[in-house]
């Protein structure tokens, strides 16, 4: 039976998660955040003090690492049995992930665990390389950015949110730096899919971006 796919990817603070999350509730379909799994393989090799230059050792680190996940109302992930899940969203996770990630075995081995979330009724994944690699055959491709300003405003928000301190410019700084690393790996960059719909979200509510989003599934 086909298994309906929605993916959708695009730079750091688009709002992927949070439009994916509420995209995958109104259409009662599984959710994956693929950016937790390279966040969960970052916060694994720092435990372990593994050299980030090491490739090989980092890729023994993924195939071994036990990852507990549930991308549900609220993220939660346990890393070999330990709850991680406060550590995921700090900036400096994402950094090392997006180290981690471009390293072409530890695509590779993470893969496999992304596909197996694709699951009946039906799955919204978010990522960089969704529509372009994990799920190339997606029923549903969307591609979502916004203003390289309003990714740095809304990730500093949210990090204030949860009570995390930071620096609106490091952050810009920062969120620059990952995508600039993101676009320019040789394996699965952040690209957009040539079947994806292009959506700029810098004027846009969350709402009116799922209800677009949503719209594409419908009308199908
Ligand atoms: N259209 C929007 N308007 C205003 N704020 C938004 C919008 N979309 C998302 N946000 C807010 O921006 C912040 C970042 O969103 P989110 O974490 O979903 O981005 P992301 O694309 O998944 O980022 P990353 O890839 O780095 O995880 C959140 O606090 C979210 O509420
Ligand atoms: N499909 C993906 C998803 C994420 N990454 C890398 O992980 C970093 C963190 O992702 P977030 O979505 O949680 O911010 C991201 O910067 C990428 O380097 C990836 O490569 N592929």
């Amino acid at each position: 039976m086909m298994i309906p796919v929605l993916t959708i990817d695009g730079p750091s603070g688009a709002g992927k998660g949070t439009v994916s999350r509420l995209a995958a509730k109104k259409l009662g379909w599984h959710y994956l955040d693929s950016g937790s799994i390279y966040r969960a393989l970052a916060l694994a090799v720092s435990k372990q003090g593994v050299n980030l230059a090491d490739a090989a050792a980092i890729v023994r680190v993924a195939e071994a690492m036990l990852l507990e996940f549930d991308c549900g109302e609220e993220l939660a992930v346990r890393l070999d049995g330990v709850d991680v899940t406060a550590e995921i969203p700090l900036e400096s996770t994402g950094s090392v992930a997006s180290t981690v990630a471009a390293i072409p075995d530890v695509r590779r081995v993470l893969l496999q665990k992304q596909r197996d979330f694709k699951q009946l009724p039906g799955l919204v994944a978010d990522g960089r390389d969704m529509g372009t690699v994990v799920f190339p055959d997606a029923s549903f491709k969307v591609f979502l950015t916004a203003s390289a300003s309003e990714r740095a405003l809304r990730r500093y928000k949210q990090l204030k949110e949860k009570g995390i301190d930071a620096n609106l410019e490091q952050i810009t700084n920062e969120i620059e730096e990952r995508d600039r690393r993101d676009r320019e790996r040789a394996t699965a960059p952040l690209a957009m899919a040539s079947d994806a719909l292009y959506l700029d979200s810098s004027d846009m509510t969350i709402d009116s971006v799922v209800e677009e989003i949503l719209n594409l599934v419908r009308k199908d």
